[in-house]
This record gives C-alpha cells, sequence and structure tokens, in this order.
C-alpha cells in the first residue's frame, strides 16, 4: 500500500487506531473453541465489528506460531479475508525479525510475497544489511524498532553510543539505507515523551505506537509529542479491544471499545485540520 493511501484512509475514518489480533486460545470466548478454526472465527467475527473504526490491522506472529501448522494456517485466512474483504486496510505482520542479508530476504519474500502483508516489524541489531532486502519491496514498509514499550527498553534502547543514545542511533542511521523512505518506526506510547526527540530526527515517518491500553500509555500524550500535519502515527491496541468481553458479546466489546478510540482521536485529529 501507498502512503497517501494510508493517509486518506485515515482522514476518511477519523483514525489513526491500529488493533492488534494477539489470539489466544486460553483467552477467546469458550463457545468459539467449538469452531473448526476458532482462531480465525474470533478474528473474522473482530474485523467484522472493528474494520469502521481502525486503518489498520496487525497480527503477532508469535500468537500464531504458538499453535503450529494450525496457528500459520489461520494466519493465511486471516490475511486473506483482509486483503478481500478489507483491502483498503494496512496490515502489519508483528514479526520483529531481521538476519544477515540472504537470511532477510527470504523473511520478506514470507511476509511480503507469500503472506501479502503490507508491512513488518524488524529488530535493527544486525545493521544495514539486515535491513534493506526489506526496504526493496515497492508499496512495503518496514517498522523498524527504535524505542519499545517495555521496562527493557531502558536495557539498551537510551543508552548513549557515540555521544547519543542508541534509539537516536537507530533512527538517523537508517535514514542513510537504501529504500529508507520505505522505513516507519516503534516507539511505545509509555516513552510518549521521547517522542518530541523522535520527531526532531524522523519529523514525517510514521510511527507504530503500541502500548495504550493494556500497557497504560496514553494516546493524547502520544499525539501531543507525535502527530505530524499528515498525522504520522498509528496507535495500536490489542488485548484492550479484542478481549473487551470474553462473553458472547466479546465482537460488541470490541466495536464499542474500538468505536470508543476513534473518537478520542476524531478529537485529536480536529487539531491538526
Ligand atoms: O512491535 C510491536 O508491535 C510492539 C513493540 C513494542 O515496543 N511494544 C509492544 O507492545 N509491541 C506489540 O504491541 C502489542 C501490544 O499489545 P497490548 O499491550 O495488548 O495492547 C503486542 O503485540 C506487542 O508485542
Amino acid at each position: 500500500m501507498k502512503i497517501e493511501d494510508l493517509i486518506s484512509q485515515i482522514r476518511q475514518k477519523k483514525s489513526f487506531l491500529c488493533v492488534g489480533l494477539d489470539t489466544d486460545l486460553d483467552k477467546i470466548p469458550r463457545h468459539l473453541l467449538e469452531e473448526e478454526d476458532p482462531i480465525f472465527a474470533f478474528n473474522k467475527a473482530i474485523i467484522d465489528a472493528t474494520h469502521p473504526y481502525c486503518v489498520a490491522y496487525k497480527p503477532n506472529i508469535a500468537f500464531y506460531e504458538a499453535y503450529g501448522l494450525n496457528g500459520w494456517r489461520s494466519l493465511e485466512r486471516t490475511m486473506v479475508y483482509l486483503n478481500e474483504k478489507h483491502p483498503e486496510i494496512f496490515t502489519i505482520a508483528d514479526a520483529k525479525r531481521g538476519d544477515i542479508g540472504n537470511t532477510s530476504t527470504r523473511y520478506a519474500k514470507a511476509f511480503f510475497e507469500t503472506m501479502k502483508f503490507d508491512s513488518i516489524t524488524i529488530a535493527p541489531y544486525m545493521g544495514k544489511d539486515s535491513v534493506e532486502p526489506f526496504l526493496e519491496f515497492k508499496d512495503r514498509h518496514t517498522i523498524l524498532l527504535a524505542l519499545t514499550s517495555n521496562q527493557g527498553a531502558f536495557d539498551f534502547q537510551t543508552k548513549n553510543v557515540s555521544g547519543r543514545e542508541l534509539y537516536k542511533e537507530v533512527l538517523s542511521v537508517s535514514k542513510t539505507y537504501k529504500g529508507a523512505e520505505r522505513l516507519m518506526y516503534v516507539v511505545g506510547a509509555t516513552k510518549a515523551t521521547y517522542l518530541a526527540d523522535v520527531r526532531k530526527l524522523v519529523p514525517e515517518s510514521f510511527l507504530l505506537v503500541p502500548g495504550v491500553g493494556a500497557q497504560g500509555g496514553s494516546l493524547q500524550e502520544v499525539c501531543k509529542y507525535g502527530i505530524t500535519k499528515d498525522v504520522g502515527l498509528l496507535v495500536n491496541s490489542s488485548r484492550g479491544i479484542i478481549y473487551a468481553s470474553a462473553e458472547t458479546d466479546f465482537a460488541e466489546s470490541a466495536e464499542k471499545k474500538a468505536q470508543q478510540i476513534q473518537e478520542e482521536m476524531e478529537i485529536e485529529l480536529a487539531k491538526i485540520n
């Protein structure tokens, strides 16, 4: 998908919400376990209920890999459903990959060509030749981990490297990579105040911001420091939306939660227009 199409969808829906499909058989409503493919049945119901209020879906690959072949099949069915029913919606493979170039090329093929995702999350630790294979794919986007939402982010990401914090080094060095115009970055919502510094280095790049909802990040703080004239944000919530209820009304509850976040986003969007 082209960035212009993502921006126009954000403007139409007045939302920059990404719904995280972190689908866990221990958490989905019990009655769905009788379905032939409970993970897909759950995802389909969540997508049907929430799609008017979000512009992106982010299946976290761990939740599918955990169930082996069956999990991969559910993920594939989810992607086919999304791409057929809602081709305008941006898809993110939250896979956090990255390896030597020869191997990264295969990861890129797996997620961009075989699974037909619009984007993938990548760990930057192995550097340029581990990232550039992903950047070769036209209209696909590579989302580099910059400053993550978890406590462990302070172990390395905020440590000084050549006089500045490592996450700043990731932001500025990655801008020199071939195909850098296809880069986006992860910055956790729990670190919203850092967004002011992030924006000095990547004033226009799209940021994937997970950590509102279950991890306690604030949408308003994220917007205060991170929003751009073209929005430049995809704010993700997974558990806060998809597990809003564990009963038969789970899809309705997810819809209400997504709508509530969309309404908060609409207020933030009004401030930049
Ligand atoms: O790359 C991510 O999406 C990600 C980066 C990060 O810094 N923090 C983070 O929580 N995530 C992912 O975002 C989702 C957050 O889920 P909830 O906390 O349930 O909203 C999970 O799939 C995480 O793996």
